[in-house]
């Protein structure tokens, strides 16, 4: 089904048909791009079974040298902290199958302050890119995935923080988190989260219902704000589905 104002919603049965849909557009959007395919990872319980079958049953059909890796948002800690969220995802997924060099993790375990670390990955992201403005004919990534907290943020995006209205910066520092765990964060803004051909929500889980049910009522909310410049689809399963977005 598709919104009013052009998300698409996807249902899935269950979690892992969820996982499955999700790992099979990641794959179309990499085989898309002939050259250098960029894709924005997320942290968050919405991708972790995707990322164990894109490790595993799927990891055949991905071109590993040849796609580079980025990450929505991080943790203010060391990779090797459970709650980084580059450092989780290198373990289950990257480690031993992208060559170290494509994997674009935001640089919290060596900066001094969240912001010195956006500043970091802000170079990164340009020199990757080859230019310091975003051009909304060259997408700077192929897919950016999101994911809803319970308070309604996405990436690390906090509902009344600052850093929803940055529009001249591709990357910022985040002091304080609005919700657990509670350590300063390092988050992409929407300009650079909105520069793809995709961006792919994963929701699973009844304890998302209300949330998402405020999302796409039009509360003023970080997640029901961020937007592709080309596709924005909600991949949702059954039980987080609000009744309002049932039988459409
Ligand atoms: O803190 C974070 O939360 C969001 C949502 O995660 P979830 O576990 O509530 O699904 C996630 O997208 C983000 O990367 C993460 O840092």
């Amino acid at each position: 089904m598709r919104t009013a104002d052009g998300r698409q919603i996807v249902v899935a049965a269950d979690a892992e048909a969820l996982a499955r849909l999700a790992a099979q557009r990641l794959i179309a959007r990499i085989e898309l791009h002939r050259e250098r395919p960029a894709i924005c990872l997320t942290g968050g319980s919405g991708p972790q079974r995707m990322f164990e079958l894109l490790a595993t049953e799927f990891a055949d059909r991905i071109p590993w040298p040849r796609v580079h890796w980025f990450i929505s948002d991080e943790r203010f800690v060391p990779f090797g902290d459970p709650l980084s969220n580059m450092g989780t995802i290198k373990r289950v997924l990257l480690d031993g199958r992208a060559p170290p060099e494509n994997v674009h993790a935001i640089p919290a375990g060596d900066s001094a302050t969240p912001d010195e670390a956006a500043r970091r990955y802000q170079h990164e992201l340009q020199s990757f890119y080859g230019a310091a403005t975003l051009d909304r004919a060259r997408p700077l990534f192929d897919l950016v995935l999101g994911g809803v907290g319970p308070d309604g943020h996405t990436a690390s995006l906090f509902p009344g923080w600052p850093q929803l209205g940055i529009r001249d910066r591709w990357a910022a520092g985040v002091d304080n988190a609005h919700v657990e765990p509670l350590v300063p964060r390092v988050t992409l803004t929407f300009p650079a989260l909105a520069s793809c051909a995709e961006m792919l929500f994963l929701v699973h889980g009844a304890s998302k219902r209300d949330i998402v049910g405020r999302v796409f009522a039009g509360d003023d909310l970080p997640a029901g704000h961020a937007r592709s410049i080309g596709e924005t689809v909600w991949l949702i399963t059954a039980d987080a589905l609000p009744e309002t977005l049932r039988d459409r």
